[in-house]
């Protein structure tokens, strides 16, 4: 079995750097590292010393998601995987794995919706910089949800070449997964959609008041509040979801279901209606994960194989 240790990175793509940079160090409460050679913007997210990367580029949305795998004796896992369903791999550069502090890092492009998914073994020895808690106890970067036309093929890729396990279903809407041995109840999710784009990146913080004060900051501020507080059946997570400067959907959430390794409980299938999604009764507002496309990926071509022109 594929065995991964957690969600270690997401990029986004961002149309104002310098806009963007602001509201996530200020408003979501990352802690900006440094500004990338390749002119991206690094924070860290998270006493999980998860990081988020911010990429100036024409149309807002996704760019890539890396795991980190529990050791190499994984990436063996992971070739056979690949290899057996013919997923070709770029391998990262030894430039790109000592900018980073990792052994080894891949990437592929997830078959269905060209989402640039990566594998890395981080080194042992930590790299010197430690998240600052600001506006929100950040633990680490959540979950990371795509939508895409191809859904059920999306969520049968990752079962059955990822290894992720399915937590929930919201039958036929949203598929809720989590890389094992992870013990929350999801990391990746994939939504039925009409673009292969960003549903949302979650931010898991640390207490209920977290979710309290961000809501008084965003309307002090006019960050658009899109869905909740509101509480998820599924993961029993209570949620609150806004939006970033380019209108991606941002959440955050506390107290979400965590799953043993050992004897799990089943996955459900929910009925797909709203009380599957808000058990307080709330109804999204129409702008909740209406933007965002995921740049795609040609794996096979070069570690930098994203395609400048996004549809
Ligand atoms: C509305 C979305 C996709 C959703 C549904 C359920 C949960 C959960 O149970 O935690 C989420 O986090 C979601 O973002
Ligand atoms: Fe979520």
């Amino acid at each position: 079995m594929l065995r991964y240790r957690r969600l270690v990175r997401v990029e986004l793509n961002v149309t104002n750097l310098g806009r963007s940079s602001k509201f996530y160090e200020e408003i979501v409460g990352l802690t900006p590292i440094e500004r990338n050679p390749d002119g991206s913007a690094s924070f860290l997210c998270g006493s999980d010393d998860c990081l988020v990367v911010l990429h100036e580029f024409p149309v807002p949305g996704f760019r890539s998601i890396a795991l980190s795998l529990e050791d190499e004796s994984a990436f063996e896992g992971l070739h056979r995987q690949l290899s057996e369903h013919n997923v070709p791999y770029d391998v990262a550069p030894s430039e790109e794995c000592d900018a980073r502090n990792l052994l080894r890092a891949w990437r592929i492009a997830e078959p269905n919706s060209s989402a640039a998914f990566e594998f890395c073994l981080p080194r042992a020895t930590a790299m010197s910089r430690t998240f600052t808690p600001t506006v929100a106890k950040i633990q680490r970067i959540g979950h990371v949800v795509f939508c895409t036309p191809r859904h059920a093929e999306a969520v049968t890729f990752m079962r059955k070449v990822l290894g992720f396990a399915t937590s929930d279903d919201i039958d036929g809407v949203i598929t809720l997964m989590r890389p094992p041995p992870s013990p929350y109840h999801h990391g990746v999710g994939v939504g039925l959609g009409a673009r292969h784009g960003l549903h949302h990146v979650n931010f898991m913080v640390s207490a209920i008041d977290d979710i309290g004060i961000a809501m008084n900051r965003f309307k002090r501020e006019g960050v658009p509040i899109v869905f909740g507080p509101g509480r998820h059946p599924a993961s029993e997570s209570v949620f609150l979801y806004f939006l970033d400067p380019d209108g991606l959907t941002l959440e955050y959430s506390f107290g979400m279901e965590e799953f043993p390794e050992v004897s799990p409980r089943e996955p459900r299938v929910l009925p797909p209606v709203p009380a599957s999604i808000d058990g307080w009764g709330g109804i999204r507002d129409p702008r909740m994960s209406a933007t965002g496309l995921i740049q795609p990926y040609r794996a096979g071509s070069g570690w930098q194989a994203f395609v400048e022109g996004v549809a």
